[in-house]
């Protein structure tokens, strides 16, 4: 009898123990072993509190490839961009993408999946945020823009006085609401004559939107790991069902001039039985993709401009060129400007300096769930084995964006960074003397590469095009230092600042 407790004791114990990982040895061919000093939890901490500092003291101690222990998974992170390849280029059915984004909208968004959604997704984005259908996305956007930045300047009066606010919040709040309405749709129309009602209406609604919105997305990192307070958690529950409630199917179907990327997934999800209330979800999931970069990105682009006069002077130049060829003339009280997709392929500076912009504030991490025992070849030559059920992550930012052999001075802000001496897009970047096909990675890469990406720098181009169209622009502090970033949101998409920074704009003409 004692000797069977005995038995049990210990298959107990080293069950907790093989479950906490201390048990896990690092195997022949198998990369460094970081297990942490916290079982089971490993480094997450130091994960979550500066990946990317993290990131760089172990690609500094343990080399290109070395496994590390966070909450319970073993993450492989390979930081070779030429070794980037076989991880990218391998099926789904063995690094597979899916799983992970499944766990992230369950925790985000309250969302379980029971279909193929990323391939649902995928086929849509193609339809509506790519080619043809992006040219009527972009003509909504382009209106929406236009009728935000415009809204109570005084344009038809010629009212020229300057205005001050945080760039970032302005920035934000107009691509949030005019992206938002783009996709989401308006606020019906009732009846002849309250035309101007609707709109209002529109903007009301949406900045109620926005406001919660960005509540919401400060949670996001702590949702993921699982860190939020007591306190935190209750908001965020709050936060999720105002969002299920007003993205419901109910509701947005009731909007007009809804775009096909949303009507398409609601009328896909209803043949499939998927019940309304997880639609609701799926929408709001949809909401924070479209959304929860695309504005900070822009920020950072107006901001690089300002801060850096010449190369203002170079895109501003080049966009009263694109306009003029076009015969358009910006007056008080004039129509509003016809930003067409080909004006848009003619601005290859504003180009060099939106790649400059995600170059630098870009930083997702690319994460994949080994679904068998996988092998690869580094660029080096070396041979390394991947467990099952362990995860590959390639975190661009720190491998590639900043590395200081792919791009000289990665620190540093150069609008012509991605341009040739003919002026011409550059992308031949090298390192050790050897081409690298990922020299920059905003958007991930390979089968989760980001669909919207053409919609996101349609929206980048436009924004800054019309900014500088429309308004003088001027930093109240040219001296102040770059806002840091906040170092909670590594490895969530674009960074963003700490503190806001005050501007100053006014109507050109
Ligand atoms: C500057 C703006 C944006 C950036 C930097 C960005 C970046 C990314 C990245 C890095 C991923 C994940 C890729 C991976 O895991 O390999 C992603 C996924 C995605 N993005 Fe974007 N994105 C932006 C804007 C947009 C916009 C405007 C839309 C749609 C209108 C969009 C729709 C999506 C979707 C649907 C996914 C897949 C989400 C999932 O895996 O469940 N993105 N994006």
């Amino acid at each position: 009898m004692t000797f069977s407790i005995l038995i049990l004791a210990t298959v107990f114990i080293i069950s907790g123990l093989y479950l906490l990982g201390m048990l896990r040895m690092r195997r022949p061919g198998e990369p460094p072993l970081i297990k942490g000093a916290i079982p089971w939890l490993g480094n997450v901490l130091e994960f979550k509190n500066n990946g990317h500092a993290f990131l760089q003291e172990m690609l500094k101690n343990h080399g290109d490839v070395f496994t590390v222990q966070l909450a319970g998974h073993y993450f492989t992170f390979v930081m070779d961009p030429l070794s980037f390849g076989p991880v990218i280029r391998e099926a789904t059915s063995v690094l597979d993408f899916n799983e992970f984004a499944r766990e992230s909208a369950i925790k985000l968004f309250g969302y379980h999946s029971t279909l193929n959604d990323l391939h649902m997704l995928k086929e849509s984005s193609t339809k509506h945020l790519m080619g043809d259908g992006l040219v009527v996305l972009a003509q909504a956007m382009t209106e929406n823009l236009q009728t935000l930045m415009l809204y109570n300047m005084g344009r038809v009066k010629g009212d020229r006085k300057w205005l001050q606010g945080g760039l970032f919040n302005f920035t934000y709040s107009i691509i949030f609401k005019a992206g938002y309405c783009s996709l989401f749709g308006n606020e019906p129309v009732k009846s002849k004559g309250s035309e101007k009602r609707a709109q209002d209406c529109d903007w009301e609604r949406s900045e109620k939107l926005f406001q919660e919105f960005v509540k919401y997305d400060q949670f996001v990192p702590r949702l993921i790991y699982s860190a939020l307070s007591p306190k935190d958690k209750i908001e965020a529950e709050r936060l999720k069902r105002f969002f299920w409630h007003r993205l419901s199917v109910k509701q947005t179907l009731q909007k007009e001039n809804i775009n096909g990327w949303i009507t398409e997934q609601i009328r896909k999800r209803t043949e499939m039985g998927v019940p309304e209330h997880m639609q609701d979800r799926f929408l709001f999931s949809l909401l924070w993709v479209s959304q929860s970069n695309t504005g900070p990105a822009c920020f950072w682009f107006l901001y690089y401009l300002m801060k850096y006069p010449e190369a203002m002077k170079a895109v501003r130049a080049e966009v009263e060129g694109v306009l003029k060829g076009t015969g358009q003339d910006i007056k008080p009280g004039g129509p509003l400007i016809n930003l067409t997709r080909d004006m848009l392929r003619k601005v290859p500076i504003m180009d060099s300096a939106m790649e400059e912009t995600l170059r630098l504030k870009a930083a997702p991490v690319l994460t994949r769930v080994a679904k068998e025992n996988v092998k690869f070849k580094m660029a080096s030559g070396m041979d390394v084995s991947i467990r099952r059920e362990d995860r590959v992550v390639l975190f661009p930012y720190v491998s590639v964006q900043m590395n200081p052999e792919i791009h000289t001075d990665p620190q540093k802000f150069k609008y012509d960074r991605f341009l040739n001496e003919d002026g011409t897009k550059k992308t031949a970047f090298f390192k050790n003397g050897e081409k690298v096909k990922y020299y920059t990675m905003p958007w991930g890469a390979g089968g989760s590469i980001c669909p919207g990406r053409f919609f996101a720098v349609n929206e980048l181009k436009q924004f800054v095009f019309l900014m500088l169209s429309y308004f003088e622009l001027e930093l109240v502090n040219p001296n102040e230092e770059i806002p840091s970033i906040d170092p909670n949101r590594w490895g969530f998409g674009i960074m963003q600042p700490n503190n806001d920074v005050q501007f100053r704009y006014r109507l050109r003409f």
